[in-house]
């Protein structure tokens, strides 16, 4: 029999764990709001998408305070949306330091994932990662995103053929069935989650990586298994809410490691095939060849070259992925936008897309409203500080920021903050991108990060987007499928929710 004392502190051990997740810390600022423990499990527990938290829970104490203590990811957090803010701490990297999940959970399914990379290292380090992948993702050969636009369309004019004379034995015989690409059925309807995210993968494979690994040209792409093995194992509310159930011997979490191992051998197999064994490392400047010159000359070590491989891979493909999926919603929600952003494109090269009025307000504004990380926290101060003009941090506090709600600001955006509205960035192209560059630079628009820490993948992913809009516009119209939820994702990345929409092909002459 479990002695009375020994019962005694168990239950003291429950008591102080839930009190922990249930009061931040008491150093933790009082003159910000707490946002209830449980408004993180509730998309967790119930049909909640992340507009839903967002608008009953987040955008009101965010917009009046601009900072509130959040609970997630196993610890209270300070997360911050009011420009000034996140100015602050763009700006200020050595208070506020890059954490990344190597750091803050290195037992982590994740952490195996993605390891030290650049997006989440601090320091010595950090300059030396992003010193060696600059120049590969800042000038590259657009050329196969272009073809990979085309093969695109043609995987969708595939499955139109497809669902004319498959669709009523698969409606039959598969009347559920909406996640996998080749089990779509109503006539016109393609689930495009699958299918978009084929095309990004081609397309950082190759324009960053060098390599080609047939998303497009094959229905079963090694890789792209791996992958989906990968993410749909790692992205559990649960195990991102409680990471330390990594720790334990569950056996899914076990299965999950062992998909990103998986993952990470394929994927440099690839290079090594690809890039190192015929030395086209030595004459090609992807961002990975310049990886492998810095692994040679013993700048990184090999593990932190895997990182920065697999980082490119993931965020290259996953960030566009988002936006490119909400700019289709948007655009099937819009049908007068569809009509003039395709008169538009009609007759314009490629490289003259930047220069489209239509075409780049209306992907700003998609920006906006749906950042494609709409919250991410992974900085932790390394001193006591004061955030602002009143709001004091103590050292080791994780500081965040929520860029969704700072795309929503009444104050910044005006009344008309919630509306889609592509022409408040302007009227003719030079007017759009100077409003575009002045909203990032005062930090109204985080969606890319800012200062020394900006996105390095931004103008390959806004010319991504573009050559894909225009041209699938060039090829189709589209409208949301009737039987189609209207919702966002519950957590993490912000996209609307396994998009479905209904393809028609137009005619060459229209
Ligand atoms: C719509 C597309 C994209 C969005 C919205 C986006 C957004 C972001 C954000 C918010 C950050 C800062 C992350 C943080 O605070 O930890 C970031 C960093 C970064 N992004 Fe992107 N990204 C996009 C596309 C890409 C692509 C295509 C690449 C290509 C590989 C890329 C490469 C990077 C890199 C290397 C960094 C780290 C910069 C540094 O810390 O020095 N991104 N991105």
């Amino acid at each position: 029999m479990m002695s009375v004392y020994v019962l005694t502190f168990i239950f003291g051990l429950v008591t102080l764990a839930l009190l922990k997740i249930i009061y931040p810390p008491w150093n933790f600022p009082k003159n910000i709001p707490t946002i209830p423990f449980y408004v993180t499990f509730l998309t967790t527990l119930w049909d909640f998408d992340q507009e839903d938290i967002f608008n009953l829970y987040l955008r009101e104490p965010l917009e009046k305070y601009g900072a509130v203590k959040l609970y997630f990811g196993s610890r209270w957090n300070v997360v911050v949306s009011r420009p000034e803010l996140l100015a602050q701490m763009f700006k200020d990297e050595d208070t506020f330091a890059k954490s990344g999940n190597h750091i803050k959970i290195p037992y982590g399914v994740i952490s195996a994932y993605t390891g030290e990379n650049v997006i989440s290292a601090h320091g010595a380090i950090w300059k030396i990662f992003r010193r060696t992948i600059t120049p590969g993702l800042q000038i590259f050969d657009h050329r196969p995103m272009v073809e990979h636009a085309d093969l695109f369309c043609s995987l969708i004019s595939k499955q139109l053929a497809k669902n004319v004379t498959l669709c009523p034995k698969r409606t039959l015989s598969h009347p559920l069935a909406t996640s996998d690409f080749e089990s779509q059925s109503t006539s016109g309807e393609v689930v495009m989650p699958e299918l978009i995210q084929r095309l990004s993968l081609a397309n950082i494979s190759k324009v960053a990586l060098g390599l080609d690994i047939g998303t497009l040209t094959r229905d079963n792409s090694d890789l792209h298994e791996q992958l989906k093995n990968v993410k749909s194992n790692i992205f559990k509310a649960l195990y991102l809410n409680f990471p330390m159930l990594d720790l334990l011997p569950i056996p899914s979490r076990r299965r999950a490691r062992k998909y990103v191992e998986d993952f990470r051998r394929s994927l440099m197999k690839s290079v090594k095939a690809n890039l190192v064994n015929n030395y086209t490392f030595e004459q090609t400047s992807f961002a990975s060849s310049d990886l492998i010159r810095s692994f040679n000359r013993e700048e990184i070590s090999e593990k932190q070259l895997i990182d920065n491989i697999v980082i490119i891979m993931v965020a290259g493909h996953e960030n566009p992925q988002l936006l490119l999926t909400s700019c289709f919603y948007m655009l099937a929600k819009h049908k007068s936008w569809q009509r003039k952003i395709r008169e538009e494109v009609r007759d314009c090269n490629v490289d003259k897309l930047g220069e489209l009025p239509l075409l780049n307000s209306f992907i700003f504004e998609c920006i906006r409203l749906y950042p494609p990380l709409s919250q991410l926290i992974n900085r932790c101060t390394t001193r006591k500080c004061v955030l602002g003009t009143d709001i004091v941090l103590p050292k080791g506090a994780y500081v965040g920021y929520n860029v969704m709600s700072t795309g929503r600001y009444k104050s910044g955006w005006g009344e008309s903050a919630d509306n889609f509205m592509p022409e408040r960035w302007g009227a003719s192209i030079d007017k759009i991108m100077n409003e575009w560059r002045h909203r990032k630079n005062t930090c109204n628009m985080g969606a890319f990060h800012g200062g020394r820490r900006a996105c390095l993948g931004e103008k390959l992913a806004l010319l991504e987007v573009r050559i894909t809009m225009a041209t699938v516009l060039r090829s189709f119209e589209w409208t949301l499928a009737p039987d189609w939820a209207d919702r966002v994702t519950s957590a993490g990345p912000l996209c609307p929710l396994g998009l479905k929409l209904i393809f028609s092909e137009l005619c060459t002459s229209e």
